[in-house]
């Protein structure tokens, strides 16, 4: 047995040690899982039986109370604990499968002897040595195999830094509690554990990536200095994957007053949300908050409205032509999307102090109880001092109690008799129950009639006008639309001399869209915003930390309200320019996010290695960008880009079709034939009906399925697929150079193989890129 081999043993018996201490500490807590189940359950059982229940006085009364608060404290302590030692469970049954994924020896400059520092994604303490088996791979000391090779090294301790040397870096691959493979690496995290990992096929659901996660990845994860975390960097680089680890990062490093529904994730799509949703269980953490910002709007909205899908708006975008009313949508979408609105929207609201609201009249049954010229001289009667949402507020008081005036008088009318008649038996008992407990009934049956009349008339009505005083509590009064719209009129509060271009046309589309009960989406932001404002902004304090994925897809204006929105977070903003794929996306969105938070408020990372497509492929993509030697490839061998040219469309998706069966055969698991439109989605799966086995995606599904996808570019955002097929790449489809992005995020999806298929002439953005860089074959 050489050396290597003995290490390689006594490794192995270390894991086979570790594994048998989790086996002990398991049985250890079934016992005391069961024993807990048991008690929980019996208090359940016997709660009222152990509490003292005496009403008679006063006292005991409270006596009573506080009987049934220690029973209720005790179950909820048992309950908690019983959960935390299923939570410990689950960590050691994955712990005794692959209990740690790296090594390090290191040496502190005051000691003699180094210390052995095991990687896992839990620690494991052994409690007869004292000492720590596992450690979490979030610990401040772990921080040591991410950030430098052997040698000099420190980590920031909660006492200061510690510095050392480090004497060994060890890597490993444990399955079912044996070691599969085994290395020493030299450089920061060995390209050995990166390159096998890399180049296993795509998951229908992102992996975690702690035992390979590198340096600058790192710093990504334990950054905890600014408010604002803006990670730049190439498609493919990891920033999902940092972001993901770093959101277990801050569960473990404040656990003691971070939890997860303090964390939201704002994601591109539904699709995305499914794909990166198992990332922090595998990491034994809970997920975070998701949701996408349409969800966010659209649920605060709250409006009667059709309000338009992201994805609609894309594909309108995508398929604008040079007309002039796709020219005005486009200029209504980047005007709607800049910081100039929103001050010309504070304008607004800065001359609604004074005048101009628009109120809507209160009705009952079709009646106006109250005009709206009252509702609107209450309004202005306040003093201008006092904010526009709190005069809402005193309006919507004196409003309630307005009603409630007319509800008394409403009693008498003929519909209450109707109603009367056809109520319930049971409210009919209820009420005389309710009478009777009065003492309101005398000998007197006519009196009794009379009694009974009033307030059974009084209850139809009261219930009659409750959804009523429920809308004026929420404010439904104000003429949200009507307010929006005005902001479009000619004589509204742009001046010409500020106006952007295109205004009068963009002011005729959007009186329309409004006037067509329709909410274009680049309107949902300052319609939710002017809503906000009016009402009131409900600003959400619990959420400590917010992260905004492909966030070059958000408009500044959608930054500027979403950082209003959580004034006590502190936000993680991940992206690439180079991938900006929405109209409203121009500028640089991050320079203005920094702009806002300050520079001491504001840490910048840029990521350059791409991690997830081979050396070729990235080769190939790079040359799309302006600058392509910022992007550098991990070096992962694979086939260099395929391009087939057709001139006859038959032919196309015939050779479409054979490459799908192609990979197909040679079982790759996920293949995605990615077409610009939804339009061209339907073509192409019609071409290929018959041909080639492929499903449709056309919508946001709630799950990302392995097979063969034909999918639109915006649906592949932030996934990654073991082919892509980009289906035309001809100048017919990616001809202007605003779609440069476009393609290059499509092309950016492919981690092993990318072809490339084009009918006619081919895409201008072909000339960029070097004829070395991928194998042509013209038809
Ligand atoms: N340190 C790492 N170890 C292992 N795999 C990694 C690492 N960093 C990134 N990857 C892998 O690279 C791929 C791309 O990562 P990710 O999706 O996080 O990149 P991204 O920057 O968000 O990409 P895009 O901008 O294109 O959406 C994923 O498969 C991820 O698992």
């Amino acid at each position: 047995m050489n050396q290597w081999e003995k290490e390689w043993q006594t490794e192995q018996e270390r894991v086979n040690s570790v594994v048998e201490k989790a086996a002990q500490k398991i049985r250890q807590l079934e016992a005391h899982l069961g024993g807990k189940k048991e008690d929980v359950v019996d208090i359940r059982k016997n709660f009222w039986e152990d509490v003292t229940v005496n009403l008679e006085d006063a006292d005991e009364a409270i006596e009573t109370a506080a009987s049934i608060k220690q029973q209720a404290e005790l179950l909820s302590e048992l309950e908690r604990s019983h959960k935390n030692a299923e939570e410990q469970m689950k960590s050691l049954v994955r712990l005794s499968d692959s209990p740690y994924f790296g090594r390090i020896d290191f040496k502190e400059k005051s000691d003699t002897a180094s210390q052995q520092i095991y990687l896992g994604i839990a620690s494991f303490y052994d409690e007869e040595k004292d000492e720590f088996m596992v450690f979490d791979w979030r610990a401040p000391i772990s921080s040591l195999y991410y950030d430098y090779s052997l040698g000099t090294a420190e980590y920031e301790a909660p006492g200061g830094v510690i510095s050392g040397e480090m004497e060994l870096k060890r890597q490993y691959i444990i399955r079912n509690a044996t070691i599969k493979s085994m290395f020493d690496t030299g450089v920061t995290i060995g390209d050995e554990l990166l390159q096998e990992v890399l180049s296993r096929q795509a998951n229908p659901q992102m992996k975690s990536i702690v035992a390979t996660i590198q340096k600058e990845q790192n710093q990504i994860i334990r950054n905890t200095k600014g408010s604002l975390l803006i990670v730049q960097g190439a498609a493919g680089c990891g920033k999902t994957s940092a972001a993901l680890q770093r959101v277990a990062y801050l569960l473990y490093r404040y656990r003691e007053t971070l939890s997860a529904n303090q964390i939201v994730l704002f994601s591109p799509n539904n699709v995305f949300n499914s794909y990166v949703s198992n990332v922090l269980p595998e990491l034994g953490e809970e997920n975070m908050m998701q949701t996408t910002f349409q969800q966010y709007i659209h649920h605060h909205l709250g409006i009667s409205f059709h309000l338009e899908d992201p994805l609609e708006q894309m594909e309108a975008v995508l398929t604008a032509g040079e007309g002039p009313q796709d020219q005005t949508r486009l200029a209504s979408i980047q005007y709607k999307a800049s910081l100039d609105f929103m001050d010309m929207i504070e304008t607004y609201i800065s001359r609604l102090r004074k005048e101009g609201m628009i109120f809507k009249p209160v009705k009952f049954r079709g009646k106006a109880l109250i005009p709206a010229e009252e509702i609107q001289e209450k309004f202005y009667s306040y003093s201008p001092s006092v904010s526009i949402p709190n005069r809402m507020k005193l309006v919507s008081e004196w409003l309630v109690r307005e009603v409630r005036k007319f509800e008394k008088a409403e009693r008498n009318e003929p519909w209450v008799e109707e109603k009367i008649q056809l109520l319930d038996k049971d409210v009919y008992v209820k009420l005389y129950q309710k009478l009777q407990k009065k003492k309101q009934y005398s000998d007197n049956t006519f009196n009794d009639f009379e009694r009974e009349q009033k307030l059974l008339s009084a209850y139809v009505v009261s219930r009659a006008f409750k959804p009523l005083k429920k809308r004026i509590k929420g404010l439904t009064f104000v003429n949200l639309k009507a307010l929006y719209m005005s902001l479009f009129k000619e004589d509204g509060v742009v001046s010409p001399a500020e106006a952007p271009s295109k205004w009068k046309e963009i002011r005729l589309l959007t009186a329309k869209t409004l006037a067509d009960g329709e909410l274009y989406y680049e309107d949902a932001t300052p319609f939710l915003y002017l809503k906000e404002r009016i009402e009131g902004f409900q600003t959400n304090t619990a959420v400590r930390h917010v992260f905004i994925d492909e966030a070059q897809d958000y408009s500044p204006f959608q930054f500027a309200f979403i950082q209003r929105l959580f004034p006590r977070s502190k936000m993680t903003v991940l992206g690439d320019l180079n991938q900006s794929i929405y109209a409203h996306s121009t500028g640089d969105a991050f320079q203005m996010m920094y702009d806002r938070f300050g520079r001491e408020n504001t840490e910048r990372i840029i990521l350059t290695r791409s991690y997830r497509s081979t050396r070729q492929i990235v080769e190939f993509t790079r040359e799309l960008l302006d600058e392509p030697d910022k992007v550098i490839p991990f070096n992962r061998d694979g086939e260099k880009p395929v391009l087939k040219q057709f001139s006859a469309s038959g032919e196309h998706s015939r050779a479409v079709a054979e490459t799908i069966k192609q990979l197909q055969n040679e079982q790759v698991k996920t293949i995605a034939v990615i077409c610009k439109t939804e339009q061209e989605c339907k073509e192409a799966h019609e071409a290929l009906k018959g041909q080639a086995e492929a499903e449709l995606m056309l919508k946001e599904s709630s799950s990302f399925k392995q097979g063969t996808l034909i999918i639109p570019s915006y649906l592949a955002k932030g996934i990654e697929f073991d082919a892509v097929l980009v289906y035309d790449a001809s100048k017919e489809v990616y001809g202007k150079d605003s779609e440069r992005k476009l393609f290059y995020t499509v092309c950016t999806r492919a981690m092993h193989e990318l072809h490339l298929f084009a009918k006619g002439e081919l895409s201008p953005f072909f000339d960029r890129i070097p004829s070395d860089t991928f194998l042509a074959e013209i038809k």
